[in-house]
């Protein structure tokens, strides 16, 4: 079955990428190199079943050509930068919307039958129910980017819905793992780095937050993208977190422990009552019922993941 990975090359696109090689399947990539690099496919780029196309989605003809003789599409190419929606809204609608739209735009006119796309807890903003269910309304995002991926998710039922598209949405907490190259871990680690003595931490650091690994996030999508076929279903969403959250404070905590420091502290205080920017929900965590029903359940907890997330960029960057 020959399927293609947007945002292939990037950090939960080049996971799931590895999966698929694994498991068989003839992979087409393509990823505009903004965020995702070819390092993180580079063991794959060789292969036979593997084919790698660099474009910027934003184009339907590049977008038509991506998807020409593929199954399914796992949709990942994304501006994950949530703090950017503040500075440059305009690019989260192009990286977010206007992609999805331009792809199924050429998913309907190469007659896709799947589609899988990563959307975001962020979808909720500020929920009053915790842990926070799928079928939680309203759903009022307090974020631009949250605002854009909400956008898409509707784009992609109405066109699966009308041109019979059968797509299978994500709803994703904090995914964290190795190769992630933007996020509170990897900036903590980074200015560790520059300073081990002092640490900046943004809002007041009692930010409470449930966090995947990616390595659960992989498997947790194909399972129940497995499910999703058996049930013949035309849409369907499924929240993928963790069953526990972690304070920023306490991320900060293991950061240090790991690289063998002791910095003090230093909070910002942020904006909007201790957030870290504008937009930034202070607490989400994601009912898994749903996923857990069809028999999913991560390996790790928040916990487990932030440690070795720290333990794995610390041997993989510079
Ligand atoms: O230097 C930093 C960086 C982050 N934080 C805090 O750490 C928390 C987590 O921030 P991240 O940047 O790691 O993640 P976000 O919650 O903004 O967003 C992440 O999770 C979302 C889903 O929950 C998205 O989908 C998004 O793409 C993904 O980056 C925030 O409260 C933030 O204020 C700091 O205190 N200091």
């Amino acid at each position: 079955m020959k399927v293609l990975v947007t945002g292939g090359a990037g950090f939960i696109g080049s996971h799931l990428v590895d999966r698929l090689m694994e498991q068989g399947y003839e992979v087409r990539v393509i990823d505009n190199l903004s965020a995702g690099s070819l390092n993180n496919i580079k063991q794959w780029l060789d292969h036979e079943r593997f084919e790698f196309l660099k474009g910027d989605l934003r184009s339907k003809e590049v977008a038509k050509k991506a998807v020409k003789d593929v199954e399914v599409v796992f949709h990942l190419a994304a501006n994950p930068e949530v703090r950017i929606g503040a500075q440059s809204p305009g690019l989260l609608y192009e990286t977010n919307v206007l992609i999805t739209y331009s792809l199924l735009e050429a998913i309907r006119e190469e007659e896709v039958q799947y589609l899988v796309f990563t959307s975001s807890s962020t979808v909720y903003g500020d929920a009053k129910v915790i842990p926070t269910p799928e079928d939680y309304a309203p759903l009022e995002p307090i974020s631009v980017y949250g605002g854009a991926k909400l956008a898409a998710e509707a784009l992609i039922s109405g066109y699966a819905h009308t041109f019979d598209i059968k797509s299978l949405v994500f709803r994703l907490a904090n995914i964290i793992g190795e190769r992630s190259n933007h996020g509170v871990i990897y900036d903590f680690i980074n200015k560790l780095k520059a300073d081990p003595n002092r640490l900046e931490i943004l809002g007041d650091g009692t930010q409470k937050k449930s966090y995947l690994h990616v390595s659960d996030t992989v498997e947790g999508m194909l399972f129940l993208f497995e499910k999703f076929k058996e049930e013949n279903k035309t849409y369907d969403v499924y929240n993928l977190g963790s069953e526990d959250w972690i304070t920023v404070k306490e991320i900060a905590e293991i950061v240090s422990e790991e690289m063998g420091l002791s910095p003090e502290f230093y909070f910002t205080g942020g904006v909007d009552g201790g957030r870290g920017w504008k937009g930034d929900v202070k607490f989400m965590r994601l009912s898994i019922e749903k996923a857990k029903r069809k028999g999913w359940k991560p390996k790790m907890n928040s916990y487990g993941a932030v440690r070795r997330t720290v333990q794995e960029l610390l041997r993989t960057l510079e």
